[in-house]
C-alpha cells in the first residue's frame, strides 16, 4: 500500500475507534506495515503544552495555540518520513486539516494556517467522520469526558463542522456520515481506500 491515511472529524466522531479497526485490519492483512499516529501527540514537550492549554491550565493567543499544534506534527516529521521510506502505510487519527477548520473557526487565516505545515508529507486519502455536534456532545456526556477548551462551545462546534464540510469540497476530502453504527463506518472507510 505505502499511503497515507487521515481520519478527521470533529471531537468524538468516532477517529479513535476507526483508526483503531483500520490499524488492526490493515495490519492483518500487511503484517508489520502499518503504523498509526494520532495528533496531538501528548506524550512530547510541546503536546504536554497543548494539553495545558486545552484544559484551560495556561492562556494563549489563537496563533500561538495553532503554532504549537502544527509544531507537534514537526516534531514527528522524521518519524513518518521513516515509516514512509520503508513502505509502510500510515494511519493519521488528526493531521494538518484539524488546524485548518478548527483555526479557521478561531478567527484565523486559511493561508497563514496552510503555511504552519507546509513542507510535512502529503495525504493521499482524507476521511471526514462527519457528525452533528449535537452527536459530539451526547457521546461526550455519555462517556462522562470532560469537555476542553475547543469543545466546550455548540456554536464553535458548529463552525468546525461547515469548515469541514465547505473544505471537503475543494480540497478532495471524502465526507462520511458518520452517526451509524461502528461497523457500517468502517465499512465505508474500506471501500473509500479500496480495501473491501
Ligand atoms: N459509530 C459510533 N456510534 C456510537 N458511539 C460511537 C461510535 N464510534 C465511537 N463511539 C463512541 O464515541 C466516543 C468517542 O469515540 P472516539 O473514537 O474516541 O472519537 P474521537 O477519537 O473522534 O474523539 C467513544 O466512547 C466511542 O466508544
Ligand atoms: C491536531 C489538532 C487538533 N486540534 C484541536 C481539535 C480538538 O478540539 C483538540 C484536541 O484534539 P483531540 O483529538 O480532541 O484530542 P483528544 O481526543 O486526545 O482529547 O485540538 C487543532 O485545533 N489543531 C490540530 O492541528
Amino acid at each position: 500500500m505505502g499511503k497515507i491515511i487521515v481520519l478527521e472529524g470533529l471531537d468524538k466522531s468516532g477517529k479513535t475507534t476507526q483508526a483503531r479497526l483500520l490499524f488492526d485490519y490493515l495490519n492483518d492483512k500487511y503484517p508489520g506495515q502499518i503504523d498509526l499516529f494520532s495528533f496531538p501527540d501528548y506524550s512530547t514537550k510541546i503536546g504536554e503544552e497543548i494539553r495545558s492549554f486545552l484544559d484551560g491550565k495556561v492562556q494563549y493567543n489563537p496563533q500561538t495555540k495553532h503554532m504549537l499544534l502544527s509544531a507537534n506534527r514537526w516534531e514527528k516529521k522524521e518519524n513518518i518520513l521513516e515509516s514512509l521510506k520503508s513502505g509502510k502505510t500510515i494511519i493519521l487519527n488528526r493531521y494538518y486539516q484539524s488546524n485548518l477548520v478548527y483555526g479557521l473557526a478561531n478567527g484565523l487565516d486559511f493561508e497563514w494556517l496552510s503555511t504552519l505545515d507546509r513542507g510535512m508529507p502529503k495525504e493521499d486519502i482524507t476521511i471526514i467522520l462527519d457528525v452533528s455536534p449535537r452527536v459530539s456532545y451526547l457521546r461526550s456526556i455519555a462517556n462522562n469526558f470532560i469537555l476542553d477548551e475547543f469543545e466546550k462551545s455548540r456554536e464553535f462546534l458548529e463552525k468546525v463542522r461547515f469548515n469541514y464540510l465547505e473544505l471537503a469540497k475543494v480540497c478532495n476530502w471524502n465526507v462520511l456520515h458518520s452517526e451509524n453504527s461502528s461497523d457500517i463506518i468502517f465499512k465505508s472507510i474500506l471501500d473509500i481506500i479500496g480495501e473491501q
